[in-house]
């Protein structure tokens, strides 16, 4: 029989606070289960950590790897892939026996993460996206062949307070970080298109902008909240003989669905090669 793990009861060392790692800083911290002090986060910049103590007092920070992990009871890591393996090597003579291991690593299996720790100890892997910084992340979390459905559980905790979150088998993260990890950097590229599209139809910059962000904010939070299918809401801004259906044959004619469809997978193949790349020696 299992017994729930208490977010409230875990000290969290977070491995490379980033842009991710940040993300999950403010979530877990505006969650008010876990006072700051439980929390202690590393990573190379002495000046950036400053910051990230400025921006969430009480929280522990430190370039000192091996000090963040001895007393934590959750271990995150959050630096970069090409770094994982000089940190894992340096912490895994550190981290706690019971501890849990939290990977939000493109393209590195909790098989690789545990041959690296050179020990069997309860894996799970995140994917997660910059969303999360404002509280709107698509996360998909994978349990490996150590992690109990309460670690799972727990994770899936962390992750729900800074958005959504799905749990797939571990085959699954190389398309969920084509698709969803990388995701933001599509959309930010289509936001972008669509301001310089207004223009040079005449809007000011500013103006352009705001109402190209605000129909992508608006379209998706139309689809989450009515479940409807995007193609039925589609033919509702589609007037007969109208604007909108000139210009969706127009992207229908220069293949905007196949182009997603080619870069998802393109993004999927390349989590594939990562993976291969990491599980050599
Ligand atoms: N940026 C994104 O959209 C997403 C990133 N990821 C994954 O998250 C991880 C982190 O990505 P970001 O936060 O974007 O990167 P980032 O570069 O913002 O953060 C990585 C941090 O690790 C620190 N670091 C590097 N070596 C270190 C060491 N030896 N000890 C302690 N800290 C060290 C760096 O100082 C940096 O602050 C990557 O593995 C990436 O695959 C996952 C999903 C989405
Ligand atoms: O580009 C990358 O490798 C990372 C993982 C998903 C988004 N950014």
């Amino acid at each position: 029989m299992s017994t729930a793990l208490q977010l409230a009861n875990q000290t969290i060392a977070i491995i490379g606070a980033g842009n991710i790692g940040r993300a999950l800083i403010g979530g877990l911290l505006r969650g008010h289960e876990l006072a700051p002090e439980q929390i202690r986060a590393t990573r190379r910049n002495p000046a950036a950590l400053e910051a990230l103590q400025e921006e969430f007092p009480g929280i522990q920070t430190t370039t000192n790897n091996l000090l963040a992990v001895r007393d934590a009871t959750l271990v995150v890591l959050a630096v970069k892939p090409q770094n994982a393996r000089e940190v894992i090597e340096e912490i895994r003579a550190h981290v706690q026996p019971e501890a849990l291991i939290l990977s939000v690593l493109a393209g590195l299996t909790t098989a690789t993460i545990e041959r690296l720790f050179g020990r069997p100890l309860p894996i799970v892997r995140a994917m997660p996206n910059t969303p999360a910084l404002v509280d709107e992340g698509a996360t998909a979390l994978a349990a490996g062949a150590h992690a109990r459905p309460e670690h799972l559980e727990l994770c899936r905790q962390i992750f729900e307070a800074v958005g959504k979150v799905e749990i797939v088998p571990e085959y699954l993260m190389d398309a969920v970080t084509g698709l969803s990890g990388s995701g933001p950097a599509y959309v930010f590229m289509f936001i972008e298109a669509l301001t310089d599209a207004g223009v040079k139809q005449g809007l000011p910059r500013p103006v352009a902008f705001r109402l190209a962000a605000q129909t992508v904010y608006g379209a998706a939070k139309l689809v989450l909240e009515t479940g409807r299918h995007p193609a039925i809401l589609r033919d509702e801004v589609t007037t007969p003989g109208g604007t909108a259906i000139a210009a969706v044959a127009e992207l229908e004619a220069h293949g905007l669905r196949t182009m997603l469809i080619n870069a998802v997978a393109t993004a999927t193949r390349r989590s594939q090669e990562l993976s291969q790349l990491n599980n050599h020696d």
